[in-house]
């Protein structure tokens, strides 16, 4: 039973607190992303669980361990966690089958005992669980950027570890070295059953692997959700647009409705209070709210098209939409971002396939058959 709970959890370096009551559980097993902008106490957080970092307030609770609270502090080596750094950060005079020796409970930090625990069979099958059963008798320098993170894991999960915090671990690796390590460290954690925090830049990742994804800024833990929850249902318009592409625009709240440019849209309510649990009341009628659309929620035709009466594709009855005139196309292969202009002067952006792609100059229709999010106005 490895789960790990934060409680109210506060800490600061010198007068200011960097991180401000943040609380989070990860059940055993699971695996915990961490997304924020830069400076925003992600590491922070990582090295007060490890107990690197001594927390003003608050409680950390590994498993059944109380690890931090008021007037305790259990030393690092204590609290069963495995730590993989950015960098790899492996002894460069010690082999990788000694480097992960190193983290075995029995090497006790010498890399004597890591050199003579080499050969045993825990370290041949952290080897093989890595997929670098051939490589035991390198040395760091003659691997790969992918290879020294499996190193790292390996090493990481050496201690039998209730929990493996990774911080940016796979920052320095090429997108495409970067997509195959992640599924293998996402599979590698789920066959250990090991719980895990992984800290990233990379909002797609925190997307794509992780069981549950935490939004941080300015020390606050803004949304923890499962992924899904946090694409479709952000907490705020800034997870909103920190998480993905957001097209915010101006409307007006009428019951379960929204009025905006893009016509009257049916509407789902967000508190904007990361503070309270609870949602805040929905506002009265007429009141003035943000208006979340994704990109990929807009639809497009050739305005000439839709004046002429041809049915949209699919056959959608009642597909009107506003006009606008693409201005930009951002071209991704998959597909492409199309920055537009409404004819009320409102600039937005809409995601298409490929195959709809359209040329700047094009006279569209842009309308949506989403549900869309409304928030308290300004609260971006
Ligand atoms: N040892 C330290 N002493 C004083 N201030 C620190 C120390 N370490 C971090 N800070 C400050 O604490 C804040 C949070 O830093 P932290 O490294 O946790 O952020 P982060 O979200 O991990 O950033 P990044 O994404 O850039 O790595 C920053 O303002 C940073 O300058």
């Amino acid at each position: 039973m490895s789960r790990l709970e934060v409680r109210d959890l506060v800490v600061g370096y010198d007068a200011t607190d960097v991180l401000r009551s943040v609380s989070l559980e990860v059940p055993d097993g699971s695996l915990l992303a961490i997304v924020g902008p830069s400076g925003c106490g992600k590491t922070t957080l990582l090295r007060t669980i490890a107990g690197l970092v001594r927390a003003r307030a608050g409680e950390i609770r590994i498993g059944h361990r109380m690890a931090t609270t008021h007037g305790i502090h259990l030393a690092p080596e204590k609290r069963r966690i495995g730590w993989v750094p950015q960098d790899a950060a492996l002894f460069p005079h010690l082999t990788v089958a000694e480097n992960i020796a190193f983290g075995l409970p029995t090497a006790r930090g010498s890399a004597r005992s890591a050199r003579r625990a080499a050969n045993r069979d825990d370290v041949r099958r952290l080897l093989d669980l890595v997929g670098l059963g051939s490589l035991g008798d390198r040395l760091p320098t003659q691997l790969s950027g992918g290879q020294a993170q499996r190193v790292a894991l390996a090493r990481a999960l050496a201690s039998g570890p209730d929990v493996v915090l990774l911080d940016e671990p796979f920052g320095a690796l090429d997108p495409i070295l970067r997509a195959e390590l992640r599924r293998s460290v996402r599979e590698l954690l789920r066959e250990e059953g090991v719980t895990g925090i992984l800290v990233t830049h990379d909002q797609a990742e925190a997307l794509s692997i992780a069981d549950l994804v935490g939004v941080m800024r300015g020390g606050e833990l803004l949304q923890l959700d499962t992924p899904e929850q946090v694409y479709r249902r952000p907490a705020t318009p800034w997870v909103a647009g920190f998480v993905g592409d957001a097209v915010f625009l101006p409307g007006t709240w009428h019951g379960d409705e929204v009025a905006c440019a893009l016509g009257r849209l049916p509407a789902d309510w967000v508190s904007d209070d990361a503070a309270t649990a609870s949602p805040l009341e929905a506002p009265v009628d007429g009141a003035s709210v943000d208006v979340l659309v994704r990109p990929e929620e807009l639809l497009l035709r050739p305005l000439e098209a839709v004046l002429e009466g041809a049915p949209a594709a699919g056959g959608a009855a009642g597909w009107a939409g506003l006009a606008a005139t693409v201005t930009a196309v951002s071209y991704t292969g998959h597909d492409a971002m199309l920055s537009l202009v409404l004819d009320d002067e409102t600039r937005i952006d809409a995601r298409v396939t490929a195959a709809g792609l359209l040329p700047v100059g094009t006279r569209v229709a842009v309308s949506t058959t989403s549900r869309v999010l409304a928030y308290a106005a300004g609260g971006r």
